[in-house]
This record gives structure tokens, C-alpha cells and sequence, in this order.
């Protein structure tokens, strides 16, 4: 739990000097952590004081979003071109120079989601409030609008249905049900892999920042560097430090831009 963490913000400047001296590469996630998780998916939206920060930053410390949304949807929400871009929660990786990597083992899955995704539609049509979002390699069943009383019938119903499709596997994040690939690749592991694009040899501190279960991956995967959770995502938790929200957040990015 994040109430036993300690402070990133109040250890912020021996953690920047840390960074400083490591030449920290720098993954941050997107809803929870860029951006205020809102009630609608699509409306979620980061601030120019946010995006400007990450922009300056990113001249310091080589970066790159690490996101459950769709690679594409959430390189556009960011909009800051210089970025690596990981998206279906790792599955696909887009950066500067047109870099564009799928993950080859997901790609045979791809049609299993087109067969599922209509037969969910079918099985959760009675229950209102739920709200599917096909990203390329995951699918996310959002119940943040279903009755408190019915969300165990989504859970339920999903996990009955994926009983007949052995090649995908059921991940819980925040009142969403993420349909992913039964493969062994996630976050943690698109970190591993971006460390190569984004630093010099030798240059693999890593500091991941993220708020909710799924970014776990990558507080447990990344050996070298820290994890820092935002906000209490209600489990146990591999992250290092906390910092309680957004605004904890930019507050955090501006400590680590001062002296620069
Ligand atoms: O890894 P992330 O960048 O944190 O993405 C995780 C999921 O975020 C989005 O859903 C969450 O945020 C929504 C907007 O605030 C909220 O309405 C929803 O309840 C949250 O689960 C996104 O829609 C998913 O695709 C991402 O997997």
C-alpha cells in the first residue's frame, strides 16, 4: 500500500541528484498518472502544464509513455513526437524515426479478439453502464459506470466467457477488465525492451512512474532504478517511493528540473 511508502516528493532532491549522476531513463504511465482519471475513457486528457513538463524533462532524461490504451490513441493524447510510445500495455512500441515494434506472438492472437469481442458485446448487453474499448492487442471492458452491485456479474461473465479462448487472459485495473494475449509480456518487459532504444550502453537506471495494478509489472521487472506509485491502487505494492496524485506529480517533475 502506498501509505507505506515513502515521499518521493519529500526525498526529492536526493532522488534528482540520484537521477543526475544514474542518467535516468525516465517511463511514465498515462491515466492516473499524466492524466486525472475521469469518468468516460475518451475524455481523458492531459494538461499543457503537464505536457509541457514531460516535454522538459524528456530534453533531460530520455522518456517514454508506457500505457494500457492503444498506441496510437495515447501517442496522440500525449502529442509530444520525440517520445517512445508503448501501448496495449506494452504489445506495441512506436518512437521517433518511424521505430515501430508489434510483438510477433500477439499478432496470431489478433483474430481470436475479433471473434470475442462481438460475443462479449452480446453477454454484457443486459448490464448498463459497460463500455468496451478495442485498443490493437488488449481489450478493455470499462465498468466505472455499471451499478456497484453488478460488477461482480462482469467479472463473472468475462471470466466464463474466456473459459472456450485459452490464448487470452483476464487483467483487472481500475473498474476496467483488460483482455490480454496469454503471452508473457507486459509493461515490465516493454521497459526492459525500451531501455535499449532509448539509452547509451550502459545508461539503464530506470525510474518508472505509474498508479495503477498493471504498472506493477513493472515496479517487480525493473532491477535496476526505482518504481514510484501514484495515489493507492487498494494493493500490495513493489514501487519504492509514492507521491498521492497528480498534482504530487508536477510538483515532483518541477523538483527534478530545478538546478538543470
Ligand atoms: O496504463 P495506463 O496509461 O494507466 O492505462 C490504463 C487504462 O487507462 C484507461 O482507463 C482508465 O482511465 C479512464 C479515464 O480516466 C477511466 O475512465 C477508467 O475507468 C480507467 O480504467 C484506458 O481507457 C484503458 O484503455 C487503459 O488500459
Amino acid at each position: 500500500m502506498s501509505h507505506q511508502l515513502p515521499s518521493a516528493l519529500e526525498h526529492g532532491k536526493e532522488l534528482r541528484d540520484k537521477f543526475q549522476q544514474e542518467k535516468a531513463l525516465l517511463f511514465l504511465d498515462f491515466d492516473g498518472t499524466l492524466a486525472p482519471i475521469v469518468e468516460h475513457h475518451e475524455d481523458a486528457a492531459i494538461s499543457e502544464k503537464m505536457r509541457d513538463l514531460v516535454l522538459r524533462l524528456s530534453k533531460v532524461y530520455p522518456a517514454a509513455v508506457v500505457s494500457g490504451r492503444g498506441m496510437k490513441d495515447v501517442s496522440q493524447r500525449v502529442n509530444i513526437p520525440e517520445l517512445y510510445y508503448a501501448g496495449s500495455h506494452g504489445f506495441e512500441i512506436s518512437g521517433p524515426g518511424n521505430f515501430l515494434k508489434e510483438n510477433d506472438e500477439a499478432q496470431k492472437v489478433l483474430p481470436t479478439f475479433d471473434e470475442i469481442e462481438p460475443l462479449l458485446h452480446e453477454e454484457l448487453s443486459d448490464i448498463a453502464g459497460v463500455d468496451f474499448e478495442r485498443k490493437k492487442f488488449t481489450l478493455a471492458i470499462h465498468y466505472r459506470k455499471v451499478k456497484e452491485e453488478m460488477t461482480d456479474e462482469v467479472h463473472d461473465r468475462v471470466a466464463a466467457s474466456l473459459k472456450d479462448y485459452p490464448d487470452l487472459k483476464k487483467a483487472d485495473g481500475k473498474k476496467v477488465i483488460e483482455i490480454r494475449p496469454s503471452i508473457d509480456w507486459h509493461k515490465g518487459k516493454a521497459v526492459e525492451f525500451l531501455k535499449e532504444q532509448l539509452g547509451e550502453k550502459d545508461q539503464n537506471y530506470s525510474v518508472y512512474i505509474g498508479d495503477d495494478v498493471t504498472d506493477e509489472d513493472a515496479f517487480k521487472y525493473v532491477q535496476n532504478g526505482l518504481g514510484i506509485l501514484v495515489g493507492d491502487h487498494g494493493h500490495q505494492t513493489s514501487a519504492d517511493y509514492s507521491l498521492k496524485n497528480i498534482d504530487e506529480v508536477e510538483q515532483f517533475f518541477r523538483l527534478l528540473l530545478e538546478k538543470q
